[in-house]
């Protein structure tokens, strides 16, 4: 993984949320106060609606230069063409087929067109629109004014009628892709077993293996003051001696941030070590990870989920902007899994210099990244943990019973990363 520092200042604007400024690495993430109330939204969407269904004549193109859909911001602009009247207000089911896309300058037909605007409009998460254009030329120029998007497509699965939104080549996000039960399932062993040994965590630097942290941090719930392991840390010769500092499980378990699967990646030579022990990925997240790749594999090709990085974040932890780039074959995608408390995702371009895009990852969103959107740096500069907006509550209904205290316990609080790769 390399990192590097992405230094392009950027201005996303996050609905309800708020203003964020800041730069690529999440330093200087800022929280500005909010410009607009969720009731203000609500009006401007409406207003929106209002306008077009009275001002568009069939047949007209509209540039919609700036909108949000479920947190991901759409800054580039994006022709829509074929609108008549009579869409608006009618609720049409998305059934276009599964190779509908939007390409600049594109013509959508009617069918298409609904279906998009379905998925926008009567969904709860569209959350603001800005600057809308309307032009009754055909054929949209590329000049700096009136400036095209050449990488926003849009796709439904039909089968499963979800929305894949594709704002760069090879980069696919497909909210809500994990049922609730895949979530907590997902949660559940990414804390039981991810972390077990032959999996290296980085505790395993300092403590080496450590066995079953899980469970040794609930019971250091009981029994608080019998610490499971202890490390030395040189205070410094001033105090003429070592001091010994003990360190619980439960201290161990919040500092968790990464174990990996399959193949081993060492982290200090910045590749796999297939030399290393490890163990195959279960068997149950391989079956999961090719079904999910499956948008963004060629057709007949079947991805390969030969390693993974389980990232944990808790409150103020964040990844800088970097690219992957130590598997072979960058048009395999890397398969990755948002679960627990929402998250800023931040895509940026192949300088560190280009601005990124920004979105939010919920529980159950899934990210494909492959070909083009490899050689993309991208980063989570931040997670939301307050109730409010970590969003959460549907896993708190699920982990209602008391074993399932202790996942809920570190999920209120924390952001879970499964990331699936095909190394060779
Ligand atoms: O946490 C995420 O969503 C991204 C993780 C990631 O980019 C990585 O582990 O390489
Ligand atoms: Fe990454």
């Amino acid at each position: 993984m390399a990192m590097a520092l992405c230094n392009s200042l950027f201005h996303v604007e996050f609905g309800e949320l708020g203003v964020a400024v800041g730069t690529f690495d999440g330093i200087r993430l800022t929280k500005l106060p909010c410009p607009r109330s969720n009731t203000s939204i609500k009006c401007a969407t409406k207003s929106v609606k209002r306008s077009y269904a009275r001002a568009i004549p069939c047949g007209a193109q509209f540039l919609i230069s700036k909108y949000c859909y479920n947190g991901l911001l759409f800054s580039d602009d994006i022709w829509w063409s074929g609108i008549s009247d009579s869409c608006f207000g009618r609720r049409l089911s998305p059934s276009v087929g599964p190779d509908a896309s939007l390409q600049s300058g594109g013509f959508l037909n009617n069918t298409q067109f609904s279906a998009i605007q379905n998925a926008f409009f009567h969904t709860e998460r569209l959350s603001w629109i800005t600057y809308i254009y309307k032009s009754h030329e055909h054929s949209p120029t590329r000049t700096s004014s009136n400036r095209v998007c050449t990488h926003i497509h849009f796709k439904f699965i039909s089968s499963e009628n979800k929305l894949i939104l594709i704002p760069n080549a090879g980069f696919y996000f497909i909210p809500g892709a994990l049922s609730l039960e895949e979530q907590c399932q997902w949660i559940k062993e990414s804390l039981m077993s991810f972390p077990q040994p032959p999996n290296r965590t980085n505790h395993n630097a300092i403590y080496g293996p450590i066995e079953d942290l899980f469970v040794s941090a609930k019971e250091d719930k009981s029994d608080a003051c019998t610490p499971q392991w202890k490390f030395v840390e040189e205070l410094g010769e001033s105090h003429g001696k070592d001091v010994s500092k003990s360190v619980s499980a439960s201290v161990l378990l919040r500092k968790l941030r990464w174990s990996t699967l399959g193949l081993q990646f060492d982290w200090s030579k910045r590749s796999y070590n297939i030399s290393l022990p490890h163990k195959k990925i279960p068997d149950a997240l391989c079956q999961l990870a090719k079904r999910m790749a499956g948008p963004a594999m060629p057709c007949g090709v079947e991805f390969q989920p030969e390693a993974a990085i389980v990232n944990y974040f808790g409150l103020g932890d964040m990844l800088g902007g970097h690219l992957d780039d130590m598997e072979k074959d960058w048009s395999k995608p890397i398969v990755s899994m948002s679960l627990g408390c929402k998250a800023i995702f931040l895509l940026g371009g192949k300088s560190r210099e280009d601005t990124p895009i920004a979105m939010f990852l919920r529980s159950g969103d899934l990210i494909l990244m492959a070909g083009e959107a490899r050689e993309c740096f991208h980063g989570v500069p931040r997670i939301f943990t307050d109730a409010e907006n970590a969003e959460i509550c549907h896993l708190e209904s699920h982990f209602a019973g008391e074993d399932d205290q202790h996942y809920l316990n570190y999920i209120r609080t924390s952001r879970i990363n499964i990331n699936i790769r095909q190394v060779f």
